[in-house]
């Protein structure tokens, strides 16, 4: 089978989110596929779609709640036909994907670790007692305040300017954010210091960016093949398989990272109480093919750690 390439009179079009990195994400997918087919810019069209969770800034996330707040639309989009590839951040991925799409391009892993956002202060560990500190995230909360019950958490939302804008303010002293955006959008230098994983492990599949199509489009399927990074590939299996064994949303404070040393894959793997009053973290080490095996026997035995009770703040 030949393949059809697109063309500026026929278009390929890439779905995304209107922020700042969701569109430096679509450009990186896009340069990515010019050069992999020897494409101009002007055979791909940017397409940019509103999500829910991108119209309602008003509430904390965790209460207009439901997967997929930042994908339906986008997805929806797709299956007419509105548009050919989605780019998404994985980490914002549920763990399946509506029938008749599907989720198997990944391009090459960013940094996986959360950063130190903050102007008076150099890292976490240097963070004077009882001081407040800015995050949305119910991972991150839980984990500082396992670390740190001293520390208050007041609720942080918005773009990096935002934020910034807040800590000015003195509505906190530091604030969190993925290296991984930082990075792609050029603003590396807001970050104090990088946390290690052992630190705060990040959440499932930081740092990745996953291109979804429909899954009967071979010609797509074909395109994207080129752009794959296997090893990024090999480690979201293994950490979201964990996750899906864990049935995680974004109301649950999960945390995983999978890392390859050769054939061997290093599993990390946590969930904790969102009050940081409990923390159940385990590891492992296996071959890389049975990296999604490792996911779902470590969240076993993390769900049997647990008992009963401890998901029950689950919404
Ligand atoms: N939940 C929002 C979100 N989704 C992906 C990223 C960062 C980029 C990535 O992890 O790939 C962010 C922002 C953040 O956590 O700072």
């Amino acid at each position: 089978m030949t393949l059809t390439l697109p063309t500026p009179a026929q278009p390929l079009k890439i779905g995304t989110r209107g922020s700042p990195l969701a569109l430096a994400q679509a450009y990186e997918t896009r340069s990515r596929l010019m050069a992999a087919f020897d494409l101009p810019e002007a055979a791909f069209e940017i397409v940019v779609i509103k999500t829910t969770g991108d119209k309602v800034l008003n509430r904390p996330l965790k209460e207009i709640g439901g997967k997929g707040l930042f994908t339906r639309e986008i997805e929806q989009a797709m299956l007419v036909g509105d548009i050919d590839i989605a780019v998404h951040s994985m980490k914002d991925m549920p763990v399946l994907q509506p029938e008749g799409l599907t989720l198997d391009c990944y391009l090459p892993r960013e940094d996986v670790r959360d950063a130190f956002v903050s102007f008076d202060h150099e890292s976490l560990a240097a963070l004077p007692e009882g001081v407040k500190i800015g995050t949305s995230s119910l991972r991150r909360r839980a984990q500082l305040l396992i670390a740190r019950p001293d520390l208050e958490v007041v609720e942080f939302r918005g773009n990096v300017q935002k934020r910034m804008q807040k800590l000015q303010d003195g509505v906190a002293v530091c604030t969190f954010l993925a290296m991984a955006g930082l990075n792609r959008l050029g603003m590396a230098d807001v970050a104090k210091s990088a946390i290690e994983p052992d630190d705060m492990l990040p959440a499932i599949a930081q740092g990745a960016i996953g291109i979804e199509r429909r899954l009967d489009d071979m010609r797509m399927a074909e395109m994207l093949e080129a752009l794959h990074d296997r090893e990024t590939g090999e480690r979201l299996a293994a950490e979201r398989a964990f996750l899906a064994a864990l049935d995680g949303s974004c109301e649950t404070p999960i945390a995983g990272l999978a890392e390859l040393d050769g054939d061997t894959l290093r599993l990390r793997g946590e969930v904790l109480r969102p009050d940081g009053s409990e923390r159940i973290f385990d590891e492992a080490t296996g071959a890389v093919e049975d990296g999604a095996k490792m996911g779902r026997a470590m969240a076993a035995k993390l769900l049997e750690q647990a008992g009963e009770g401890f998901f029950d703040w689950r919404v």
